[in-house]
């Protein structure tokens, strides 16, 4: 790997937008779809246990994200984006006439065959699990408002995860009732949304080299939290 010192980074020319935005993308290699757990969820090979288990555990995710953006939310001084943000909260929080995705995640669980007060006892969830998400609930709290944006990026590779699982799950696992599968559908578009704002204020937020590379740093970290769940996951159902 090249390793730069801070004081080399400091001197390297930044990045024009679409180069930077590029590097960002270019993170993609590192996304959890890549991780072996997922391609044999994908495969179509996993045993209802196993798919189960990743339901449960990743329901840990799905329950601490509206608390990681209400860090964000309550870090940021900026009225304009607080607007957007909370936004966020409540598609997976719910409003009213929508019954949001904590809602939707707990439907598919019930698709999958976990009740619905076992998935809230949070009895299946990992301790490395727990440890990443935590990980990530923290940072948005300690990290200035537009890391905890940055951090929130993975979702550029997120909708083709969605569209993979849609496309897949109905002919690979049919004991899975397909109502179950509306979160993955819902996240789609909620998603673009998202990642709009969130490179929005990325690309004007870090702008020389050295703030640039830290954003890639904070993706990095983010995409590290993901990878470790799957690792957890893989070692407990694998
Ligand atoms: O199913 C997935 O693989 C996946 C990944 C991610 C992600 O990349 O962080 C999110 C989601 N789903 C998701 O459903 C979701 O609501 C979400 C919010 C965020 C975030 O960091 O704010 N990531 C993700």
């Amino acid at each position: 790997m090249n390793m730069m010192s801070r004081a080399e980074i400091g001197c390297q020319p930044r990045w024009d937008k679409a180069t930077f935005q590029a590097q960002l993308l270019a993170k993609e290699e590192h996304y959890h779809i890549h991780h072996p757990f997922n391609v044999r969820m994908q495969e179509g090979v996993l045993t209802p246990e196993q798919i189960r288990g990743w339901v449960a555990n990743r329901f840990y995710y799905q329950i601490r994200i509206p608390q990681k953006d209400a860090a964000i939310l309550a870090n940021c001084p900026d009225r304009e984006t607080r607007r957007r943000w909370l936004l966020r909260i409540l598609d997976h929080d719910g409003c009213d006439g929508n019954a949001g995705g904590i809602e939707a995640w707990t439907r598919l669980g019930e698709a999958v065959g976990i009740p619905r007060a076992e998935l809230w006892s949070l009895r299946h969830v990992l301790p490395g699990v727990r440890f990443a998400v935590d990980g990530y609930v923290n940072f948005a709290r300690q990290a200035s408002w537009q890391e905890g944006v940055c951090s929130s990026l993975t979702e550029m590779f997120a909708p083709r995860i969605h569209k993979d699982r849609l496309a897949s799950w109905p002919t690979n696992y049919p004991w899975i009732d397909p109502e179950g599968l509306h979160y993955f559908r819902s996240r789609i578009s909620l998603a673009e949304r998202d990642v709009e704002h969130g490179l929005q204020v990325t690309l004007a937020h870090f702008v020389t080299r050295e703030q640039q590379e830290r954003a890639l740093g904070i993706l990095q970290f983010k995409l590290d939290v993901l990878w470790s769940m799957m690792d957890a996951i893989e070692r407990a159902y694998g």
